[in-house]
């Protein structure tokens, strides 16, 4: 079992509470100054406190605040060179932290679905112990990067989310215009979007393969990929990806020469 807190409980580190507990596989301790944060994920792990000294037990400690707090909050932690710091802070560079801790620091993006143990996440910064990785295996998946492309990540896999429920309401909204129940469309959306992903990761297929798989000659979806095809929606996607990845490096300036 790996002694983890996770200081913040807001949006994300609620769902990094709620996902570490999931399995049962590890202690967790939460610590928020917002009472309610606490109350949130209260029925979800170890023990809540509002005493930072003992939220900075544990042998792993997650950062979970607003990248403008990040910095102050990790100077106020009393960390070893025996303990992990993990920062979700997004913009936020390994080196600012490190300067501030005595801890390993290791830059994490994560994303919502950390809940429900199916996270992409990206990493970046020290080696990942094998009690880190344990975590991070039971929140879903992660891949290491270069510290360079966390601005892109911070755009792939933490706002994705965001990206792919706008995209999954579409989808949903469209069917309900055409007569399904609100509630049969959410579902066949969701799936839809569940089922493809998961297809993606299990075949050895290239995604334009997939397409073509679905496509069948003169059918429905040649019809669809058609407007798709003519349409600028690769190319939005591709702006809103970059205008989160600009947005990542907007939010550090000041620790730029760090
Ligand atoms: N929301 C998301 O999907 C993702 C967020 N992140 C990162 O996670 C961090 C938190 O973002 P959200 O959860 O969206 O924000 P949030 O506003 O929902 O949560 C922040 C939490 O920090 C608490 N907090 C404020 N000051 C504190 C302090 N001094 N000590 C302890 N807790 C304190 C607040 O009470 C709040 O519960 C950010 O750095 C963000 O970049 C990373 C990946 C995904
Ligand atoms: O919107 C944000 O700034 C955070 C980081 C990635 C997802 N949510």
């Amino acid at each position: 079992m790996v002694q983890a807190s996770v200081i913040g409980c807001g949006n994300m580190g609620g769902a990094l509470v709620r996902g570490l507990s999931r399995t049962g596989n590890h202690s967790v301790v939460a610590y928020d100054v917002d009472p309610d944060a606490l109350d949130a994920v209260s029925g979800h792990c170890s023990e809540t406190t509002t005493d930072i000294a003992v939220a900075t037990e544990p042998e792993i400690v997650f950062v979970a605040v607003k990248p403008d707090l990040v910095a102050d909050v990790v100077t106020e932690l009393d960390l070893s060179p025996e303990q992990t710091l993990l920062s979700i802070a997004a913009g936020v560079p390994t080196t600012a932290l490190e300067a501030r801790t005595d801890a390993t620091v290791v830059r994490l993006m994560p994303n919502l679905a950390a809940e429900s143990g199916t996270m992409a996440a990206a990493v970046a910064g020290a080696e990942i112990s094998d009690d880190v990785a344990s975590l991070l295996e039971d929140l879903g998946v992660f891949v290491e990067i270069d510290e360079a492309q966390m601005d892109v990540a911070t755009a792939v896999n933490g706002s994705g989310p965001a990206f792919v429920f706008y995209l999954l309401n579409a989808m949903k909204w469209a069917g309900v215009e055409s007569g399904l129940r609100p509630e049969d469309a959410t579902v066949l959306a969701a799936q839809t979007f569940k089922g493809a992903a998961e297809t993606v990761l299990q075949s050895d297929e290239s995604i334009e393969e997939l397409i073509d798989a679905v496509c069948s000659p003169k059918g429905t979806t040649i019809a669809g990929m058609e407007v798709l095809r003519d349409s600028s929606v690769e190319a939005t996607i591709g702006e809103a990806v970059a205008a989160a990845e600009n947005r990542s490096k907007e939010l550090a300036p000041d620790y730029d020469d760090e």
